[in-house]
């Protein structure tokens, strides 16, 4: 029982690390981060509801989770394979494709909050 919890810490203080890493090296996190930034200020300015912050969280979190996940697979194919192979651009492709999947749900939940607050205020 005392290695599993001492496992789970350990284990949760690898994933702070890896966040850490994908915040400090990563221009792509850091972009979505300050985005997320700005809509959780935006969130605040427009006072919106508790739903709308719980789906607006959920999309912070789908595209950062998948952003750090594309990185994870870019760096394993650059690591597996450093040279240019058609099979590793696919791979990069793929896992670009489940970011932009992300990337086009969370812009659809960002217009469907703030559409209305912004325009309908008018
Ligand atoms: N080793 C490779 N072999 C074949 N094609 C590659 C290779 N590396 C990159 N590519 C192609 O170039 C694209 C961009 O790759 P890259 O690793 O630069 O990703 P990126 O999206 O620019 O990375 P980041 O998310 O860090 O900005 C890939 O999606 C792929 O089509």
């Amino acid at each position: 029982m005392y290695d599993f919890i001492t496992g789970r810490i350990r284990g949760g203080g690898y994933a702070i690390k890896g966040a850490w890493l994908l915040i400090k090296h990563e221009p792509s996190i850091q972009v979505q981060l300050v985005l997320a930034i700005l809509v959780t200020i935006a969130g605040f300015y427009f006072d919106i509801t508790a739903t709308e912050w719980m789906f607006q969280l959920l999309a912070i979190g789908l595209v950062m989770c998948s952003e750090g996940l594309n990185t994870a697979v870019e760096n394993i194919a650059d690591f597996v394979h450093p040279d240019f192979h058609v099979k590793i651009g696919v791979i990069k492709d793929v896992a670009a494709g489940a970011v932009f999947f992300a990337a086009v749900i969370a812009v659809i939940i960002g217009a469907i909050i703030y559409f209305p607050y912004i325009f309908y205020t008018l």
